[in-house]
């Protein structure tokens, strides 16, 4: 320490010289405090936030100026992010910042309830990219408000509601039927088979006939399916990247990452695409004289029919068809991934799984009409849900609209709110041997995992939740019983578990196993 700053610290010592000892002196106050500034609960969002809750919400300060920007660019942020609300007692409720964005997560079911149940949370942070990819005009991003419950209310009576997704049963059974064919076809030729592919093209055609009435064959080199496979993937790592630009606002200026750039780009390709489908469907109503009856027709019939009246554009009804490919696609073919490594592990569940397809279904091929009779079957995708949660952090946020209250504390309007499902549903104070795969638990007790208890809660809760929960679990109940009943899925070589998380919660080393076919 220089003599200077002695004495300020030691008056009594030799040399005072007052300006220079006050200027050290109030360097240290400065520097002391910015550093209580940046290192405060929650960190320099919330250091800066206005209101400033009373209580202050427990939470990491994380880097200076950075917050926990490292955790979101890693693979396992859900991980991460349970194990801080842990160490910091904070699982009710997390304060955090990344740059200047303010975060608050729950990894508890009380509070996960009161934030996705609230209207003052009913809207969504709108990232670049999904912005860019013009999702705002989507139902996923629209801001709450007549626009967005517009979307949710035409989508609700004419695409998922239970007559639709039960009309498109024969339709799911022949993909199931196809995909079954394309396993046989790939162990005949590999002697193995990576069903990550599989399971993605057929759950990208099944959405694509629901949604546009179109289906592809053929997956291979150059055709539609082709160039629709590429188009989406391009969404899928553009939406899942971690954009800088997102929490520091200089680093928007410079598009260091290139999102901005490829978004655009992707969505030329995607206009033409999807505007391609839509004047397919104008030129067939026109010669078939006029509308389509909107209960016949697919999504984009019905999007037609209400267009005047809803004042829908033509980059309106592309966002929102568009979306609808993406929501749709992988968490499907994701899941399954999930409950078929699960069934290579677990012979015996899979063993007691297809006794009982053989006891309610015999030798005809399963159909949608034996899915309720199968409650093992259930019990097992229920607990692929809580082990493997394709949205572990329930895939986008929520934003508060205006100043609000969690529990006891004050929530300022702007704050990106996120609910860690796979904190939850690996939490043993909520599950009993959180990490046992046990789809018996299911049978002893019936967990309601549409919304409801937020134990489980999958496809979120509230004013937005998951309006494809019913089509997504007809799918993947109806493909897993086909696939068990044809097959017996076996090792080929040690399933790895490790997870790798981009918009869902992938294997981060796709599954490969041996199909045999049962007799
Ligand atoms: C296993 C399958 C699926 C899972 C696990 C899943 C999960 C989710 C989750 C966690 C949310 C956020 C909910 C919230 O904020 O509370 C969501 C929203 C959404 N999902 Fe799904 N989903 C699945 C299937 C589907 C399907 C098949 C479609 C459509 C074809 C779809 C379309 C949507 C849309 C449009 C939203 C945004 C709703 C809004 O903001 O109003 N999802 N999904």
């Amino acid at each position: 320490m220089s003599s200077s700053t002695t004495s300020v610290f030691f008056p009594n010592a030799s040399d005072p010289s007052p300006v220079l000892s006050l200027s050290l002196f109030l360097c240290v106050v400065v520097f002391v405090s910015v550093f209580a500034f940046l290192l405060a609960p929650g960190g320099l969002s919330w250091a800066l936030s206005k209101p400033r809750p009373k209580t202050a919400i427990p939470g990491p300060s994380g880097l200076p100026f950075l917050g926990l920007v490292f955790v979101f660019t890693s693979e396992l942020t859900h991980r991460t992010l349970a194990k801080l609300s842990s160490s910091f007692n904070a699982k009710p409720l997390m304060a955090f910042s990344v740059g200047l964005t303010r975060f608050i997560i729950s990894s508890h079911p009380d509070t996960a309830k009161e934030i996705l149940n609230s209207s003052d949370f009913a809207d969504r942070p709108v990232k670049e990219s999904a912005y860019e990819l013009l999702f705002h005009r989507a139902m996923g991003f629209a801001p709450y408000g007549d626009y967005w419950r517009n979307l949710r209310r035409i989508s609700a009576t004419y695409l998922f509601s239970p007559k639709r997704v039960a009309g498109f049963g024969s339709f799911r059974r022949d993909i199931g039927l196809k995909m079954a064919d394309q396993v046989s076809g790939s162990m005949d030729q590999n002697g193995v088979v990576e069903v990550k592919k599989i399971l993605h093209f057929a759950s990208l055609n099944n959405v694509m006939m629901s949604v546009f009435g179109k289906s592809y064959d053929e997956f291979g080199n150059g055709g539609d399916g082709y160039v629709l496979e590429k188009l989406v993937s391009e969404g899928y790592v553009l939406l899942g990247i971690f954009n800088w630009s997102d929490h520091f606002p200089v680093v928007s200026w410079f598009d260091v990452q290139g999102v901005r750039r490829r978004c655009r780009d992707l969505v030329s390709k995607v206009n033409v695409f999807v505007g391609d489908i839509i004047n397919e469907h104008r030129e067939k109503r026109a010669g078939g004289g006029g509308a389509a009856a909107v209960h016949d027709g697919d999504f984009v019939d019905v999007l037609l029919d209400l267009e005047s009246e809803n004042k829908f554009s033509d980059a309106d009804m592309i966002a929102v068809l568009w979306e609808m490919i993406f929501r749709g696609t992988d968490t499907v073919a994701i899941l399954l991934e999930w409950i078929l490594a699960r069934m290579v592990l677990h012979p015996d569940i899979q063993t007691r799984a297809q006794s009982e397809l053989e006891s309610v279904v015999g030798n005809r091929p399963v159909s949608d009409s034996d899915l309720d009779n199968l409650p093992y079957l259930q019990a097992i995708v229920k607990e692929t849900l809580r082990v493997h949660p394709p949205g572990p952090l329930l895939s986008w946020a929520r934003l508060a609209i205006q100043d609000t209250h969690v529990g006891p504390h004050v929530v300022p309007a702007g704050t990106t709110a996120m609910v860690n499902m796979w904190a939850i549903t690996h939490d043993e104070r909520v599950w009993a041997e959180p990490n046992r795969f046990n789809p018996d638990r299911f049978l002893n007790e019936d967990v309601a995992i549409m919304g409801s208890d937020l134990r489980l809660a999958p496809f979120g809760a509230g004013r937005r939740v998951c309006p494809g929960k019913a089509m997504g679990l007809a799918t993947v109940h109806l493909w897993l019983a086909q696939l068990l009943q044809r097959f017996e899925w076996v090792e080929a070589g040690p399933v790895d578990l490790s997870e790798c998380l981009k918009l869902s919660l992938e294997m981060k080393k796709p599954l490969v196993c041996r199909a045999v076919p049962r007799a």
